[in-house]
């Protein structure tokens, strides 16, 4: 018998890879924070001897989910400003508050709030777009969720930095700083084509190639942009960028609601990411991103929920299955985006565009032991036919019993083992009290 760290054993595991399998009655041996082994549960007990055996008989078992775009800070401003289109959104209510409040503090207890949402949400790993991003890097880092850290560029200042240049060079110290961090990772986090002039992008093309970094950016969200940047430049945002160097598998394009033919064959033969965000483009009504066209044209599209201003929650099993139904609405096919797509996208598609895909996004041996594990023995669970089906179309955030991170518990029957929740909601009332008051203070000026 050989010895190991720890073994989880379940009702169902669904790996993701190969696409559609369902394992009964199976186990995964975990040792040094990776899947050792996947086996038939009689034979693991047969076969390995743990230190700790977790027997989950009623759950499923699938690989964490990965969030790939959000903007993790900005919890502390969820349900700030509803019911608005994007431009009015972040010009008059977003950004003023973000000038008003945004500094280490406030990213500190935001991103804690945030990892806390995702991981009781069954999410591993975000990608994520904020100012002080070395703030959100500690906090994943101290909690132990996967971390890609968009090391942020905008044309304008910030009490995080006063230009261009002086992002990218505080965002390639913090690069530098924590690059041996197993848990993080990090992205080049340009905001979009109307706020990043020309000059700082040519050198983020050049500093990607060199570091082998992805290019994390909103592009083509709102026909508004695309029209505005067309009467500006004389060419679509997407052409313009490519024109600039920035295309190709480093890319990672956030949103692409307004798509052409041509640029949906430019994205697929240049190897760019794409990741929707279906439930923030239906908020701010921006479009429709159209997933089942760039699946079919071979596009790696993953799933991101963005922030909680715009959407308003982390919740990947919401965004899950809006992108399915919303998929087949708007391409009147039943068809469109099954389930098993709907949870590959919000998974290995994911690792995939965060150049990931070797250690995350999918249960198989080799790869880091980052698993969620879905209670589906509720009454509103029952029966179970197919658990995929019912992981997209039946079973919520709520169901998510247990998450691990590189083999280590972070949730345990719904408890987090590395937050204090006491205490963050302590947290968040000061926060709560504080932007309220503001709020007020603006409306009665
Ligand atoms: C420079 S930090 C990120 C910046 O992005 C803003 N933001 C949040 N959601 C969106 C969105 O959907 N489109 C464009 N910009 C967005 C956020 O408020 C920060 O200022
Ligand atoms: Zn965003």
């Amino acid at each position: 018998m050989k010895h190991v760290e720890k073994m989880i054993s379940a009702r169902w595991i669904i790996p993701v890879e190969p696409d559609n399998q369902v394992l009964d009655h199976h186990t995964l041996v975990i040792h040094e924070g990776r899947i050792l082994d996947r086996l038939p549960t009689a034979e693991a007990e047969r076969r390995y001897q743990a230190d700790s055996h977790r027997r989950l008989d009623r759950h499923a078992l699938i690989p964490g989910l990965i969030n790939a775009h959000t903007h993790s800070p900005m919890t502390l401003l969820r349900g700030l400003a509803d019911d608005l289109p994007l431009m009015d959104w972040l010009q008059n209510h977003i950004w003023p508050a973000e000038g008003r409040f945004v500094a280490e503090d406030f990213v500190h207890d935001g991103s804690l709030l945030a990892a806390a949402e995702m991981l009781r949400g069954g999410t591993t790993c975000f990608n994520d777009m904020y100012f002080f991003p070395e703030t959100t890097a500690l906090v994943a880092s101290q909690v132990g969720i996967r971390a890609a850290i968009g090391l942020i560029v905008i044309d304008f200042p910030s009490r995080w930095a006063a230009n261009g240049d002086e992002y990218i060079a505080k965002g390639l110290e913090i690069h530098d700083r924590h690059k041996g961090n197993a848990l993080l990772s990090f992205c080049f986090a340009p905001h979009a084509p109307y706020t990043v002039s020309d000059a700082p992008l040519k050198r983020l093309v050049t500093l990607a190639n060199q570091l082998d970094l992805p290019i994390h950016m909103h592009i083509h969200e709102t026909a508004h942009e695309v029209n505005e940047a067309t009467a500006r430049f004389g060419v679509r945002p997407l052409e313009r960028l490519a024109g600039l160097g920035l295309s190709g598998h480093h890319l990672m394009a956030i949103h692409m609601t307004q798509l052409q033919p041509a640029e949906i064959t430019h994205l697929a033969q240049a190897g760019t990411h794409v990741v929707h965000c279906p439930e923030s483009n239906l908020k701010l009504a921006s479009g429709f991103c159209p997933v089942q066209t760039l699946l079919e044209a071979g596009v790696n599209v993953a799933l991101g929920t963005d922030g909680t201003a715009s959407n308003n929650d982390l919740d990947m099993f919401g965004e899950m299955r809006t992108a399915a139904l919303l998929a087949k609405g708007v391409s009147g096919n039943a068809a469109a985006l099954p389930a098993h797509t709907a949870l590959r996208m919000a998974t290995l598609n994911g690792a995939r565009a965060l150049g990931l895909a070797d250690d995350i996004g999918s249960l198989v041996p080799g790869k880091q032991a980052d698993i969620t594990a879905v209670f589906m023995d509720d009454l509103e669970c029952r029966p179970v036919y197919d658990p995929v089906s019912h992981l997209i179309y039946t079973c919520g955030r709520h169901q998510v019993s247990d998450v691990w991170v590189a083999g280590r518990p972070l949730l345990r029957d719904r408890q987090l083992t590395t937050i204090d929740e006491a205490d963050l909601h302590r947290r968040i009332g000061i926060w709560q009290e504080k932007i309220a008051r503001a709020d007020h203070q603006t409306v009665a000026e």
